[in-house]
């Protein structure tokens, strides 16, 4: 059986884009592009529309991205189960998780994995960590790494990695605007500072509800998504931020921040992985969950 015209498919609907998605699967533009078209013609829909400027999902192409991505995950299941145990697992599984985690929590997690599993495929994803588990739940990814919420969705599996505190930054340096270089005492010399905040999602709730209960009304200088972004913007002077310290330690500019001693502290990130439980069903899936605690 062939899942390479789904895999073709899948790539163009992941970047939206002939030029990249055809790097991604190491063939022509042009041959993509025909893989496509006889797909379309075999369905009798069409899959994309697309004119020089720009590719767009139909609705009958969102549809095809969830039955593709099932077909290939069912196709990989049996493939492994008919084969036996003294068989290699063989297959693709895809993982989503911050630039930060992919530097401080898979370099270990991964440095056995190759020689244990050499015809796994990890097809690794990067972002903002507050998209983790709706990745999961959206069959986008089967993996991620994220801070675990105070309730998880239902179906969804976690399993803790490491913790990290949520910490307050700011520039190591006196700036122009005058930015604190101790912590704020005061709701009306918070309400004075310029905040660097994640966009939303967990972390953003957790200051929220922070700033609430301090009786603080934050001026929001700017929105972030991703933790990195956000490091980078402090040590730039824009503004006092809040970030996870594992960020932090792993930042190429972390001599340029310091974190400053803000009471009472927030409470830590949990950071772990998340899949579906469902999918930890499927060894190839199961090999990655498994490479937590091996190490
Ligand atoms: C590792 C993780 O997902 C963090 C801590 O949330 C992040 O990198 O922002």
């Amino acid at each position: 059986m062939d899942t390479k015209t789904l895999k073709h498919f899948l790539a163009l609907a992941d970047t939206l884009h002939f030029g990249r998605a055809s790097a991604a699967c190491f063939i022509s533009i042009s041959a993509l592009s025909r893989n496509i078209r006889q797909l379309e013609d075999e369905l009798g829909v069409v899959l994309f529309q697309r004119d020089n400027r720009s590719v767009v999902l139909t609705s009958e192409g969102e549809k095809f991205v969830l039955y593709s991505r099932e077909a290939i995950s069912r196709w990989d299941m049996i493939r492994n189960e008919l084969a036996g145990s003294g068989n290699q697992l063989h297959g693709e599984v895809s993982l989503y998780c911050s630039v930060t985690a992919v530097y401080s929590i898979l370099f270990d997690l991964f440095s056995r994995f190759r020689n244990n599993y050499p015809s796994i495929e990890i097809k690794l994803h990067t972002g903002d960590p507050e998209h983790a588990i709706a990745r999961v739940i959206g069959g986008e990814d089967d993996i991620s790494i994220a801070a675990c919420p105070a309730t998880l969705p239902r179906g969804l599996a976690f399993q803790p990695i490491t913790v990290s505190p949520l910490v307050f930054i700011a520039p190591a340096e006196q700036t122009d605007l005058d930015l604190p270089t101790i912590a704020p005492n005061s709701p009306e010399e918070w309400a004075k500072v310029p905040m660097v905040l994640s966009e939303g999602g967990l972390a953003r709730n957790r200051i929220d509800a922070w700033f609430k209960k301090m009786g603080i009304n934050p001026r929001v200088y700017a929105q972030v998504a991703g933790n990195e972004a956000i490091v980078s913007m402090v040590s730039l002077g824009l503004g006092v931020g809040v970030v996870p310290k594992i960020v932090l330690e792993n930042s190429p500019v972390a001599t340029r921040v310091k974190i400053l001693d803000v009471q009472p502290a927030l409470q830590p990130y949990d950071v772990g992985m998340f899949a579906l439980q469902r999918s930890l069903k499927n060894p190839l899936v199961n090999a990655v969950w498994s490479l937590v605690g091996e190490s």
